[in-house]
């Protein structure tokens, strides 16, 4: 966390203490327009669903996922760019979600983001100069000594201050981006968000960009939410990382803490795809299986359940580890329908090869087992589903704990049922 000079931001908040606070943020987009999409809301698309978290002034809060799991709307609700369905965004104390006009104007001078293509984002017809200069004037500052400022920061970015003349295309893809950093700077904000900001840039130039905003981060006491879903630029630049999934937060930790101790398997999955250096010595990819569910109509209790490889067994059957781990696979390779029901034998071997379970539990099992070999496999995913995918504590629970962090002091959220202290006693006992 940065602790440096803090060059003449409005300072009524302390370094470690809370700058930005999101309380059940919550964004849905509808689906068409008019009556009819305001008439049936299950048609809305759940990009973020009750969100909350804060970050601390001077701290990085690193948000990584997979595409479309929210994070960029996410990063927009909070600044007020998409109207939130619900929820609050404190920032120094005051509610961003009810702002608005005048008020809203003025805190916008504190929050800038930088978007990750550097190209777009600026005017190509303007001199860098004056598109830094730009929200100075937007916002009435520094009149007189704009370009004095606007030469000052590119210089602090690690641009020609000379420079100030030139237009967007005479720079690289990483000298652009430092031009949007400088632009962000203008006018001295608390707050950054960064969505993707590196994602364009060549991997050595990223490294140095992403070096230039962590001085920068020191020199001027700022505070970012940055946005990824490359986890290796996320342990780079974090202080603490939250990890999003089908509009929800699954985890959030330190990033020592997250990278070395992952409590959600949805988190351990991601970082088991980061690809190694040497090739031969993975054998990990693909860890992550099935489809992300539509954010239309996402699963109920814990939204990765449909894809977990640790999904909880029901209450109700008393499965041994490895039955469930059999069950388990079964339901999940005749949801997918992965496999050839090429004779009864050779389905048996592969999935039961000591038998079936005992009990009810085995007598759905050996039901769904003709029902494929009939080739009714939707019979047989709803019999599977039904029994022990929907009754599971993950379907029926909304995930929420805290786990004992073991690096640093800081807490560590997990949404995952693993942590429930009933679960916990049925797993260890296996
Ligand atoms: N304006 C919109 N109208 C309807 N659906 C939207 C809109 N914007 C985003 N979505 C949907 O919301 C979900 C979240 O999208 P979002 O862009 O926030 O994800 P993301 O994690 O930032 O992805 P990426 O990294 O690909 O940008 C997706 O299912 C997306 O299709």
């Amino acid at each position: 966390m940065s602790q440096g000079m803090v060059t003449g931001s409005d300072d009524d908040i302390d370094f470690g203490e809370t700058l930005l606070r999101v309380e059940g943020l919550t964004k849905y987009f509808s689906q068409g327009s008019g009556l009819i999409a305001s008439l049936f809301n299950d048609e809305e698309v759940k990009a973020v669903d009750d969100v909350s978290f804060d970050i601390a002034k001077g701290e990085t809060l690193g948000l990584v996922g997979e595409s479309g799991c929210g994070k960029s709307t996410l990063a927009r609700t909070v600044l007020r760019l998409l109207e939130p369905t619900d929820g609050a965004v404190w920032f120094k104390g005051d509610n961003l979600a009810e702002m608005s006009g005048e008020e809203l104007r003025s805190m916008r001078e504190n929050i800038q983001m930088i978007f990750q293509d550097p190209q777009s984002s600026l005017d190509p017809r303007m001199k860098v100069g004056p598109i830094v200069e730009e929200p100075m004037k937007a916002h009435g500052l520094y009149g007189g000594e704009r370009e004095q400022r606007a030469r000052m920061l590119l210089e602090k970015v690690g641009l020609d201050p000379q420079h100030y003349n030139r237009y967007p295309h005479q720079f690289s893809g990483g000298q652009r981006q430092r031009v949007n950093l400088a632009r962000a700077l203008a006018v001295n904000p608390d707050f950054i968000v960064c969505d993707e900001p590196t994602s364009a840039l060549d991997a050595s130039i990223q490294a140095q960009v992403l070096n230039t905003m962590r001085d920068l981060q020191d020199e001027f006491g700022l505070t970012y939410l940055f946005i990824s879903h490359d986890l290796s630029v996320i342990r780079h630049i974090s202080d603490r990382v939250a990890v999003m999934y089908l509009g929800q937060l699954v985890e959030l930790a330190e990033t020592e803490e997250l990278f070395e101790r992952p409590q959600h398997p949805y988190t351990e999955a991601l970082l088991q795809s980061i690809p190694v250096p040497d090739p031969r010595a993975s054998g990990q990819r693909g860890v992550l299986e099935g489809d992300v569910p539509s954010p239309i109509d996402p699963p109920s209790g814990c939204r990765f359940r449909t894809r977990c490889p640790r999904l909880i067994a029901p209450e109700e059957y008393d499965f041994s580890a490895t039955e469930w781990e059999r069950v388990r696979a079964f339901m999940r390779e005749t949801q997918r329908r992965t496999f050839e029901a090429d004779g009864e034998a050779s389905l048996r071997n592969e999935f039961f090869p000591d038998g079936t379970p005992e009990g009810e539990a085995g007598s759905l099992v050996e039901q769904s087992i003709d029902e494929v070999l009939n080739d009714d496999w939707d019979a047989a995913e709803e019999r599977l589903t039904g029994a022990f995918a929907e009754e599971s504590i993950c379907a029926q629970e909304i995930p929420s704990y805290e786990v004992e962090p073991v690096h640093g002091d800081g807490v560590h959220f997990a949404a995952c049922h693993l942590h429930n202290d009933d679960v916990r006693g049925s797993v260890d006992a296996d």
